[in-house]
């Protein structure tokens, strides 16, 4: 409904532009041969009147329309969310354009085309219409003109849409290069300034194809203008030279010149909305294409289960064959040399990664894929750049007691402010302490299953014993598996699984 009054405002803003012109022009020639008692207030109020409109219609156009372009934005932005949310993440540079730019470019195709050639066409029509059945001189020729205006927008389209297609193709290829050179950040300082340049990729062939859909927009407006005008001119040849002899003295010869002089005023607009109908089309077509994996989830597993592996392990590890049980509850540790597999297994268990082999969940086989609810806290828990709060709540609803509990019992009472800010551009944490914090997230998150990958890693004497008691008062409840090349001695586990490296 919104976007449909946005068209009519833009065709009422470019209607009344179009009645300016033409009557300010019938006025002016008017007043070069009016008699002395012209009325002139009559004219120069309706000039007024149609000047207000304009102006009135144009913004409501803009405030209309711009709330409307926000608020299906917001919406579309939602939908690919939820597209993204049980996706697994692999053109990160991708997802995050889609969600910058491709959203507000489809949704800003009302405000930035429809409106722009509903309101042309609805200008040419009703231009030509009033004016052959005023019987204005010359004012077939207004056909004419939107003929012209339709071959030249058409042409324009095709090949506007042709360089779309280029253009989605480059920006796939420009992304792709992009995240390879990103990913290798951690060995920049490793390389000479030269080395890292030839790495970037170029912008250039992307920007070419930028540039020449704007050059084709501007050349189109310029075909047109010219092509308007030289109509006017055969117009005045004609009404000079042949048909209008004795005619000459009437004002309204000149309305149908004034419409074409000003072609490119009131048609104009509708040539630079071509850029928007690309970026929808563009927008589209990416979306469209934007790689997404669902991840692969379980069937429901009961809160609180026992876990038994048979010959089981992760897929990259073919040799990998576990056999273990584990009650619902209780501390385990898994054990082994660097290298032999304990991140990887517990990773399988969780499902992050594909498997082989039996995991049972009290008896029950639950399918593969990853078991929602359980949590694999990662050797190197990822740091947010975000405020403490959201590093910790991780967009769910904590209060400021429960987070300030959390971190004070993993020992990291020094973080004090949830409105701090953390990871790039603000505190940046030491590797203990960011273990901490994984910790912490994983305290608040209150999963039944804990799957910590070297959790004592980077931590002091006294920090292990204090994580150690946490982790046993903690294990009453839910069964704890830690992945640890590293054994505390106050550790008391129901159970150790030592992994042996592949042979
Ligand atoms: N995505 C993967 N694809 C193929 N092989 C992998 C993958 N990830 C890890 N591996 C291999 O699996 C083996 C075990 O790795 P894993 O990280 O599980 O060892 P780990 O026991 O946790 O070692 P550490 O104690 O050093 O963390 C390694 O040889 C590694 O090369």
């Amino acid at each position: 409904m919104k976007a449909f009054i946005t068209v009519l405002l833009a065709v009422l803003h470019g209607g009344a532009g179009l009645a300016i012109l033409i009557v300010s022009s019938w006025f002016i020639a008017a007043c070069a041969v009016a008699p002395v008692n012209f009325n002139y207030m009559l004219p120069a109020v309706v000039i007024r009147a149609l000047a207000l409109i304009r102006i009135g219609s144009g913004y409501a156009h803009m405030w209309v329309g711009h709330k409307h372009l926000l608020q299906l934005t917001s919406l579309l932005r939602v939908q690919l969310f939820e597209r993204l949310f049980a996706a697994q993440i692999r053109q990160r540079s991708e997802e995050v354009e889609a969600l910058a730019s491709h959203t507000e470019a489809i949704a800003a195709v009302w405000v930035g085309w429809v409106s722009q050639q509903a309101s042309a066409v609805l200008m040419l029509v009703v231009s030509a219409v009033t004016l052959l059945v005023l019987d204005i001189p010359f004012a077939g020729w207004t056909i004419a003109l939107g003929v012209i205006w339709l071959v030249i927008m058409a042409a324009l389209c095709m090949q506007g849409l042709t360089l779309v297609k280029i253009q989605v193709l480059q920006e796939h290829e420009f992304r792709e290069q992009s995240d390879v050179v990103l990913g290798s950040v951690a060995i920049w300082h490793l390389k000479t300034v030269q080395e890292q340049l030839a790495q970037l990729p170029s912008a250039q062939t992307l920007w070419e194809t930028e540039t020449s859909q704007q050059r084709l927009t501007l050349q189109s407006l310029w075909v047109f203008q010219g092509l308007a005008w030289a109509l006017m001119l055969v117009i005045i040849y004609l009404a000079i030279h042949t048909q209008l002899e004795g005619e000459g003295g009437n004002p309204l010869l000149l309305v149908v010149p004034m419409l074409l002089l000003s072609a490119g005023d009131w048609l104009g607009r509708s040539f630079n909305g071509q850029p928007a109908l690309n970026r929808y089309v563009q927008g589209k077509q990416a979306l469209k294409t934007l790689p997404v994996d669902p991840l692969q989830l379980t069937d429901a597993v009961p809160l609180s289960s026992t876990l038994t592996l048979t010959g089981f392990g992760s897929v990259n590890l073919p040799e990998q064959k576990v056999t273990a049980e584990f009650d619902a509850s209780g501390l385990y540790l898994v054990g082994g040399p660097s290298g032999a597999g304990k991140s990887q297994l517990l990773q399988a268990v969780s499902g992050l990664v594909a498997c082989h082999g039996q995991r049972l969940c009290d008896g029950n086989a639950p399918g593969d894929g990853l078991i929602e609810g359980w949590l694999y806290l990662e050797q190197q828990p990822v740091i947010l750049a975000a405020t403490l709060r959201h590093n910790l709540t991780l967009g769910r609803d904590f209060s400021a007691t429960q987070l300030n509990d959390v971190l004070s019992k993993v020992g990291l009472a020094q973080l004090n402010d949830p409105g701090e800010w953390l990871g790039p551009g603000g505190r940046v944490l030491s590797g203990g302490e960011r273990k901490r914090l994984g910790i912490a997230r994983a305290m608040l998150i209150q999963s039944p299953v804990w799957l910590l990958d070297e959790p004592f890693e980077g931590l002091d004497g006294a920090a292990v014993s204090q994580l150690v008691a946490l982790l046993q008062q903690k294990a009453a409840t839910r069964l704890i598996i830690i992945a640890s090349h590293v054994y505390p001695a106050e550790l008391q586990c129901k159970d150790t699984l030592i992994l042996n490296p592949p042979s």
